[in-house]
């Protein structure tokens, strides 16, 4: 693996990624910033969670001076969460070079982005309806951009802003350096990449799964009505540090957060409904580990890079497998372990065959965790919880206590009630979820992939063991600081019916733009899939 110091990057930049806490460069970065330091146009695909940010961050920061005072880099990202969450990064990489970036989304007051754009930023970082106001007003200027970055490119075709990518790339010299990032790459990428990109490289670290290895995946079958139960008890097993669940639907995830919130779980939702504020404040609460479940729609699914996360429950089946895959990359992220639990209503079985035939990895199945499992989990954390302070210096005052008790009563019997109280009782509180309709599976080709279907003029590296999630490490191992602040996600596929999502990023709520209905995902095209 190839430390930073050897890509023959700015000093600034190095001090910039070491600052950070990178040592080596992962695969796609490896890959991808001497290409992109050439000016290559490209399409970078890897795992979720393997450092795509950084592997078009290093290289745009390093070309650009300080003393540009016009902008010269556009990054375009599907939601406002992932845009706040690019442009920190970005930030981070340009600190020493003293580059100026500034994310620009829907929701957030355009007069606010105004003053901040009179500030001169040379990279935006935006979602693609919120920078097409701008450009419409004239407070953003594309005539000196020489750099493009679309990450999660497929995503944002998905979602629907073909047409505001294109009239926003019309707008950019064409003698640009153009990227193109996702952990997936449908067919329909090919049509994008062949219109805004010039011969591009495809740079693809993807080994034969497509998910990220260092994430154990298991599903549950589980009736629809039982899906409450099965997840509280699977929370008291795992118990995890951070865990994102996701729900289909809006109101499936204001139910599921509110019922969690009553059964005493630390649970707030996430999705495109919510205000701006509220989405922060949402974002903020999980990233600093005041609450420590999320419960979202898709908004959560790409992108967003939140350590100490250890589990990602699929509450709902996902609609589509990419969505899977960006779903559970939640989780396992720079070389950290996750576990990915989904659950499967009896009739939604074959569509769960189907991820697992798309995504080329077989899910195993576990039994629902019973409730002596979840009693189990409970008493464990308990336990873990005694112990850490166990040598404490500060139980000094509560000794004579201590000996006074034990003098009267047996010490077994002690500590377990001082355990049984300290465990705290499940509130038995009665939940009742709307039922979501079940999934029915979709006829698909199974798994065309990259190998043999390749870009002109580019190489597939379609090998094994090229995990990219495997094992590079940061110095100062912090495994579970906070990260990189922000937010990486989206809203939408949430709306009131299944597939439809309504409180995407930018057009629906800021009113200015666009007629599309809020609840008509445009359905997927029928080979999606190159290389899932
Ligand atoms: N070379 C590196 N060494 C150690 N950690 C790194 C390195 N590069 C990136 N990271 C960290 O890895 C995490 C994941 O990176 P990033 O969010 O860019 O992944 P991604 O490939 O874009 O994932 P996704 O497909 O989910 O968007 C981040 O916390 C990032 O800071
Ligand atoms: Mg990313």
């Amino acid at each position: 693996m190839k430390l930073f110091s050897e890509f023959g990057l700015d000093s600034k930049v190095v001090r910039a990624i070491t600052e950070m806490g990178f040592e080596e460069s992962t695969p796609i970065q490896e890959k991808t910033i001497p290409l992109a330091l050439e000016g290559k146009d490209l399409i970078g695909q890897a795992q979720t969670g393997t450092g795509k940010t950084a592997a078009f961050g290093i290289p745009l920061i390093n070309r650009i001076e300080a003393s540009e005072e016009r902008i010269v880099a556009l990054i375009m990202c599907p939601t406002r969460e992932l845009a706040i969450q690019v442009a920190e990064e970005i930030g981070k990489l340009g600190r020493f070079k003293g580059i100026r970036s500034l994310p620009i989304y829907g929701g957030q007051d355009i007069v606010k982005q105004i003053r901040a754009l009179k500030k001169k930023p040379q990279i935006i970082i935006g979602t693609p309806g919120r920078l097409l106001d701008h450009i419409n007003r004239k407070t953003i200027k594309l005539d000196n951009v020489n750099t493009v970055v679309l990450d999660e490119a497929d995503e944002m075709l998905d979602m629907g802003f073909m047409e505001d990518i294109q009239s926003i790339l019309q707008l950019v010299p064409p003698e640009r350096h153009t990227m193109l990032f996702s952990a997936t790459m449908p067919e329909n990428i090919k049509r994008l990449a062949k219109q805004f990109l010039n011969e591009p490289e495809h740079v693809s670290v993807i080994p034969k799964q497509v998910s990220a290895p260092l994430i154990a995946q298991s599903y549950i079958e589980v009736h629809e009505k039982q899906k409450f139960e099965a997840l509280s008890r699977l929370l008291d097993m795992e118990s995890p540090e951070l865990a994102i669940i996701f729900g289909r639907t809006k109101r499936r995830v204001d139910e599921l957060s509110e019922a969690l919130q009553k059964r005493g779980y630390s649970a707030e939702g996430l999705h495109g409904d919510l205000s701006q504020n509220q989405r922060d404040n949402v974002m903020r609460k999980f990233r600093d580990g005041s609450i420590d479940v999320l419960v979202a729609t898709d908004v959560a699914a790409r992108g967003l890079d939140v350590s100490g996360v250890t589990h990602v429950i699929n509450f709902d089946l996902p609609q589509d497998p990419e969505s899977y895959v960006h779903r559970i990359g939640r989780t396992g992220r720079a070389g950290r372990e996750g576990a990915a639990w989904t659950f499967v209503t009896p009739r939604e079985i074959d569509h769960l065959h189907f991820i697992e035939r798309v995504t080329r990895h077989r899910i195993p199945r576990k039994p629902l965790p019973s409730m002596a499992e979840a009693i189990e989990g409970k008493q464990r954390v308990t336990a873990e919880r005694v112990l850490e302070i166990v040598n404490d210096e500060g139980l000094t005052e509560f000794k004579g206590i201590a000996i006074q008790l034990l003098e009267q009563y047996d010490s077994v019997q002690l500590l377990a009630a001082a355990l049984k109280l300290l465990t705290g009782d499940k509130k038995e509180v009665d939940i009742e979820l709307t039922p979501e309709d079940p999934l029915r599976a979709k006829k698909r080709r199974p798994d065309v992939r990259s190998s043999g279907r390749k870009m002109p003029g580019s190489y597939v590296r379609d090998g094994q063991g090229q995990s990219g999630g495997g094992g590079y490490r940061r110095s100062g191992d912090r495994p579970y600081s906070s990260g990189s602040g922000g937010g990486g996600d989206r809203g939408r596929r949430d709306g009131g019916n299944r597939g439809g999502y309504g409180g995407r990023d930018d057009r629906y709520r800021d009113g200015d733009r666009g007629q599309r209905r809020t609840d008509d995902r445009k359905p997927k095209s029928s080979s999606e899939f190159v290389n899932i």
